[in-house]
């Protein structure tokens, strides 16, 4: 079993660089760090470097990345992958760089998610220069999508150390990795791909008006602000440019007592399941996985 430590970044291609980063500073709120890299832009929402990178090409994400805990961890995931018939990559020394961590390695999940496991991940000292103040205080979680959600359970569950919170039949798991209620979720779509990126802020506050800084300037809202009766938070989905759907979200439960927490069972039929304050609900915009060249011949993964 591998164990996961943290997230750590996703990585997304932007057919607009620019512009993905406008809108990611100036509407979002993270800060952007340069890094001097032509075509890739880091961007930062807490101590991690960054959580976010957009590599100038096809829009669509590239890879979703976790921590484990040193480099050792890190081989023995790559051979425990490789045992379950799993083709892994190791990132090259420039790769590396890029994503600022030590070491990474690569591979498919079983329905065609990229996924990083990372050791190294640069932290950076000074305080964060967000793009505005939208309150944000971490990269909470990130979401993808597959098609069969029970499956995708197994996978994480089996592999990894993730454990389900929550279930909302069989649309969604949230699984935790720490205390946090959920830092991955899983959604059930055709095809695999991100649907969404959460940052977490620091007051009810911020949410309602980061709600009325969105309508100004006139972006998607996908869905709320409402309050998901599985973590407790109040969340805000809105939709960015390159099909990216961001999160805002106050107030996610924490799970500290691992021994007594059942996961529970929401029936997605039921009007509240995904939000208490019964607004109206959709499936927030799926990011498509970026095809990225196989690692292998196909039909390998077990
Ligand atoms: O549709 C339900 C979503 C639930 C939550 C939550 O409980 O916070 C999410 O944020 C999520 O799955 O992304
Ligand atoms: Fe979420």
């Amino acid at each position: 079993m591998i164990e996961l430590v943290d997230i750590a970044y996703v990585r997304s291609g932007a057919a607009d660089l620019a512009g993905a980063v406008r809108f990611a500073t100036e509407v979002v709120g993270l800060e952007h760090v340069d890094g001097g890299e032509p075509g890739v832009a880091h961007l930062r929402a807490d101590g991690r470097h960054h959580c976010l990178a957009f590599v100038e090409g096809a829009s669509g994400v590239i890879a979703s990345a976790f921590t484990v805990a040193d480099p050792g961890a890190l081989a023995l995931a790559e051979t425990e992958l490789e045992t379950r018939g799993f083709a892994v990559r190791r990132g090259d020394p420039d790769e590396a760089r890029s994503r600022r961590v030590g070491e990474f390695v690569a591979f498919d999940d079983p329905f065609g998610n990229r996924i990083e496991l990372v050791v190294g991940q640069q932290t950076l000292a000074r305080p964060v220069r967000y793009g505005r103040g939208a309150g944000i205080t971490e990269f909470g979680h990130l979401c993808l999508d597959a098609p069969d959600v029970a499956e995708a359970h197994r996978f994480w569950s089996t592999t990894f150390n993730a454990r389900a919170s929550d279930w909302i039949g069989d649309a969604a798991c949230l699984m935790r990795i720490d205390e946090v209620h959920h830092k991955l979720a899983v959604f059930r779509g055709d095809r695999p791909g991100l649907c969404h990126v959460n940052f977490q802020v620091a007051e009810l506050d911020d949410v309602f008006r980061n709600w009325h800084h969105l309508q100004e300037h006139d972006v998607v809202i996908e869905m709320g602000p409402g309050r998901h009766p599985q973590s407790g938070a109040v969340f805000l989905y809105f939709l960015g440019p390159e099909g990216l759907t961001y999160e805002y979200s106050y107030g996610v439960r924490r799970i500290t007592d691992e021994a007594a927490w059942r996961p529970r069972y929401f029936d997605p039929a039921e009007r509240g399941s995904i939000d208490m304050w019964l607004g109206p609900t959709q499936k927030p915009v799926t990011q498509p996985q970026i095809s990225s060249p196989q690692l292998v011949p196909e039909g390998i993964h077990p």
